[in-house]
C-alpha cells in the first residue's frame, strides 16, 4: 500500500481506485492520473497480473499521449485482473460489474485495450452511459478495421521525410509486426508511393527488394497464416527484420525490441514507433548519436485515441481521418521544428509540449482537489 502514495507529483494521479465486488468476482485497478485538459480518457486492460504502478505509468502515458495531441481530455486507465480468455459470459459479468463500480466516476472514459474489445466497451457502456471504441452497431468507429493509427503513421512519414531527407514516394521501408497497426501504415505509405521490402511477423521474417504486394499479405494474414507463407521473396529469422537497409524503420509489435545491444545493427535514416515504447531509452539516444530520427510512440501512434475522441463526440469516420491529418501534421512538425533548434531528442520535446499544455490547462482548474485514494468493495 505504501508504493501507492509514491507515485505522486506534480501532475498526479488524480485518483486511484481499488475495486472488489465479491459477487462477480470483480478484482480491479482504475488510475486516473490527470484531468486538467479533460476527463480521463484511458484503455481497459484484462490481464490477471497488472500491479498499481503499471497501472499508474500506463495512466500517465495516456496523459502525454492526449495532451500532446492536443485533446480535451486527461489520462487514465483500467486493470481488470482477470485471464482475458475467460468465457464471453463471465468476462459480460465482469466487464458490466467493472461499469458499475465506476458509474460514478465521471472523470474517467473507458476504451479498449489489451485483452477487452469493442463488445466489452459495449457492455460497459451501457452501464456506466459512456466508452470510446464501440461496436459500429451502436455508434462507433471500427478503429481497427479502418486503420486509422497506421493513417497516422502515415502522415507522420510525410512529416518526417521532409526533415532527414527522403523522397517519400520512392522509400523503401520495412515493417515489424504484420498487425492491425504494421499492414495498415504499410498500405497508407503505399499509397504515398512508398515500397514495402521487408516484413515480420512472430514467424520470421519476409524480404523482397522488388516489393511485396500488401493486399496479397493482408489476405494470408487474414487467413490466419504468416508472413512466411508469401511466394516470392527470402524468408529469414525473426529478428533479422532488424539488420534489412532501409529508408524508413517501423516497429509495430511488442515493447522494448530495441535496446542498446541491438540498436546498431538498424540500418535506416527514419522510424517512426507504431507500438508502444518499443525502444528502450538508451537506444533512442543511440539512434539521436547516430542521426537516426526516431519519432517517438505518443507523436506517431495517437491514431487510435484521436478516433476514438471523435467518436465520443459524435463524429464520423471521414471526420475521425480529418482530424488525424491536422493533429498529426501539426505536432509532427512542431517537435521537429523544436528538435532542429534545440539539438533535443525528440522524446524529450514531444514531453516538453505536453507538459506546457497540462500546465496551461492546470491554470484554469480549480486548487481544490477530491480524495485520491479510493476503495470500492
Ligand atoms: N491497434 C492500435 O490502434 C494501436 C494504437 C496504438 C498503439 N498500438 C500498439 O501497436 C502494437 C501493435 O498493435 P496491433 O494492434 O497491430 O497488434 P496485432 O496483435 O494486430 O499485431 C501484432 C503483430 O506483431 C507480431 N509480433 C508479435 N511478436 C513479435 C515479435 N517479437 N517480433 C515481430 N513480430 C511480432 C504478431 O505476429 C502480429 O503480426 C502494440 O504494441 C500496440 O500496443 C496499437
Amino acid at each position: 500500500m505504501k508504493r501507492i502514495f509514491e507515485f505522486g507529483d506534480s501532475l498526479g494521479p488524480d485518483k486511484v481506485v481499488h475495486i472488489y465486488d465479491h459477487h462477480s468476482g470483480l478484482k480491479a485497478i482504475l488510475v486516473v492520473d490527470n484531468v486538467a485538459c479533460g476527463p480521463a480518457m484511458g484503455g481497459v486492460r484484462m490481464a490477471p497480473d497488472v500491479t498499481t504502478e503499471e497501472v499508474f505509468r500506463l495512466a500517465r502515458a495516456m496523459t502525454f499521449k492526449n495532451a500532446v495531441a492536443n485533446l480535451p481530455y486527461g489520462g487514465g486507465k483500467a486493470a481488470i485482473l482477470a485471464n482475458p480468455k475467460v468465457p464471453a459470459a463471465k468476462k459480460e459479468t465482469l466487464m458490466r460489474a467493472f461499469g458499475v463500480a465506476i458509474k460514478e466516476i465521471t472523470s474517467y472514459i473507458p476504451g479498449p485495450d489489451m485483452g477487452t474489445d469493442e463488445a466489452c466497451m459495449a457492455w460497459v457502456q451501457e452501464e456506466t452511459g459512456r466508452a470510446i471504441g464501440l461496436p459500429s452497431a451502436v455508434g462507433g468507429i471500427p478503429l481497427d478495421e479502418i486503420g486509422v493509427t497506421g493513417y497516422g503513421l502515415s502522415v507522420v512519414a510525410d512529416v518526417a521525410s521532409e526533415f532527414c531527407s527522403i523522397d517519400l514516394s520512392t522509400a523503401k521501408f520495412v515493417v515489424q509486426g504484420a498487425g492491425s497497426v504494421g499492414l495498415h501504415t504499410a498500405s497508407f505509405l503505399a499509397a504515398r508511393g512508398a515500397l514495402l521490402i521487408g516484413v515480420t511477423d512472430s514467424q520470421g521474417t519476409l524480404f523482397n527488394p522488388d516489393g511485396i504486394d500488401i493486399d496479397q499479405l493482408t489476405e494470408l494474414k487474414r487467413q490466419g497464416k504468416s508472413v512466411l507463407d508469401y511466394a516470392d521473396g527470402g524468408k529469414l529469422s525473426r529478428d533479422a527484420v532488424i539488420d534489412i537497409p532501409c529508408d524508413i524503420w517501423i516497429p509495430a509489435a511488442r515493447p522494448d525490441v530495441i535496446d542498446a545491444d541491438n540498436v546498431n545493427r538498424l540500418k535506416t535514416k527514419l522510424v517512426i514507433q507504431g507500438a508502444n515504447i518499443p525502444f528502450t531509452a538508451k537506444a533512442e539516444q543511440i539512434c539521436h548519436d547516430r542521426n537516426i530520427l526516431v519519432i517517438p510512440d505518443f507523436i506517431a501512434n495517437v491514431g487510435g485515441v484521436i478516433c476514438g475522441a471523435v467518436e465520443y463526440g459524435g463524429g464520423t469516420k471521414e471526420i475521425a481521418f480529418q482530424t488525424i491529418e491536422e493533429k498529426i501534421r501539426k505536432n509532427t512538425t512542431l517537435m521537429l521544428e523544436n528538435v532542429a533548434s534545440t539539438g533535443k531528442l525528440p522524446r524529450q520535446i514531444a514531453i516538453e509540449i505536453a507538459e506546457q499544455r497540462i500546465r496551461r490547462a492546470t491554470a484554469y482548474r480549480s486548487k481544490r482537489h477530491g480524495p485520491g485514494l479510493q476503495l470500492i468493495a
